[in-house]
């Protein structure tokens, strides 16, 4: 039987232990800082947002809601994202995904302070990603490392794959477990023999946003499957929540992520961390939780 990686539990560890250096932090006279936008009015952005809020304030950081009208032009937001660079409450800024078709979001997660970057989408964290030269990491990828690490102990040497090219959560993914020594191969909807490929994995991270594609029969007996994928399906009338992998046919796996209560809940935690990290560089105080809970 696989082991299912209780995302949810080892979240709220991680926000337990960022709730306690805030405290410390507290001590020194700082209060972290997240601001965070959303533009328009997706429902499921707002579910996101909310829960960002909900999770900041419970760890006993300061937390500035920004909701902006669908109709903001880029122009307002990008004086907005300046203003909030010039801020000095605030130490974390996170600009909502998907922005609306008329807002170039590249140009807005450039004009991002990468000190407050924390969602790490900056092209000079990008780099220093890349560089492994410090600098904020992605939290999906860095949740999706701090669950692996609850189930692999010597990366050195493993064949990773990584399914999904995006910026947000495939690319940064393979650069973290390029940089623990894996052999990683990222592949995508245009790779061929995508199955062969998989079944050769000790480690296999989906985030291609298509429900049910890795079946049990893609996956070799013993690896590790981080499930990125979060689809909204509908199963027997009900609408329902489920992976990029069939977690029904991981049982020879030696441990799984479960959707829902796997990647997602790690991905508010280590904005969470980001955002201690951030203020806390910011004033050239040294580290925070992330060398602890990813050595
Ligand atoms: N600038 C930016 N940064 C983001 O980090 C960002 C974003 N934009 N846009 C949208 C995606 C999505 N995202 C999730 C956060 C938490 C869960 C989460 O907590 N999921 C739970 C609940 C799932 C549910 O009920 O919807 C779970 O998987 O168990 C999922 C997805 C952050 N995103
Ligand atoms: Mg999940």
């Amino acid at each position: 039987m696989a082991a299912i990686i209780d995302g949810r539990a080892i979240a709220a560890k991680l926000r337990g232990r960022v709730a306690e250096e805030v405290v410390s932090l507290a001590a020194e006279g700082i209060v972290p800082g997240l601001a965070v936008v959303l533009v328009g009015d997706d429902p499921a952005s707002q579910v996101y947002v909310r829960s960002k809020v909900t999770q900041t304030l419970e760890a006993g950081m300061r937390s500035f809601e920004h909701r902006l009208p669908a109709s903001t032009s880029q122009e307002e937001l990008l004086g907005f994202v300046a203003a909030l660079n010039d801020d000095d409450a605030v130490d974390g800024i996170l600009v909502q995904l998907p922005l609306p078709q008329h807002i170039d979001s590249d140009l807005v997660l450039d004009a991002i302070d990468p000190l407050k970057d924390v969602d790490g989408f900056h092209p000079v964290n990008v780099g220093r990603l890349s560089t492994g030269t410090g600098g904020l990491i992605p939290c999906t990828p860095l949740g999706c490392m701090i669950l692996l690490d609850t189930a692999i102990d010597h990366y050195r040497g493993l064949k990773a794959v990584v399914i999904g090219k995006s910026n947000i959560v495939g690319k940064p993914v393979a650069m973290l477990l390029l940089e623990r020594e894996c052999t990683v191969t990222v592949t995508h909807i245009a790779t061929r023999n995508l199955p062969d490929t998989v079944r050769s994995a000790d480690i296999v991270v989906v985030a291609a946003g298509s429900p049910g594609l890795v079946r049990g029969d893609w996956v070799k007996p013993g690896a590790v499957v981080i499930d990125v994928g979060i689809n909204r399906v509908e199963r027997d009338g009900r609408k329902v929540i489920i992976g990029d992998a069939v977690r029904e046919e991981m049982d020879h796996a030696a441990a799984v992520t479960p959707v829902p209560g796997g990647v997602g809940p790690m991905t508010i935690a280590c904005l969470l961390s980001n955002t201690l990290r951030a203020a806390r560089r910011r004033r050239g105080l040294p580290g925070a939780v992330r060398e602890a809970a990813v050595a």
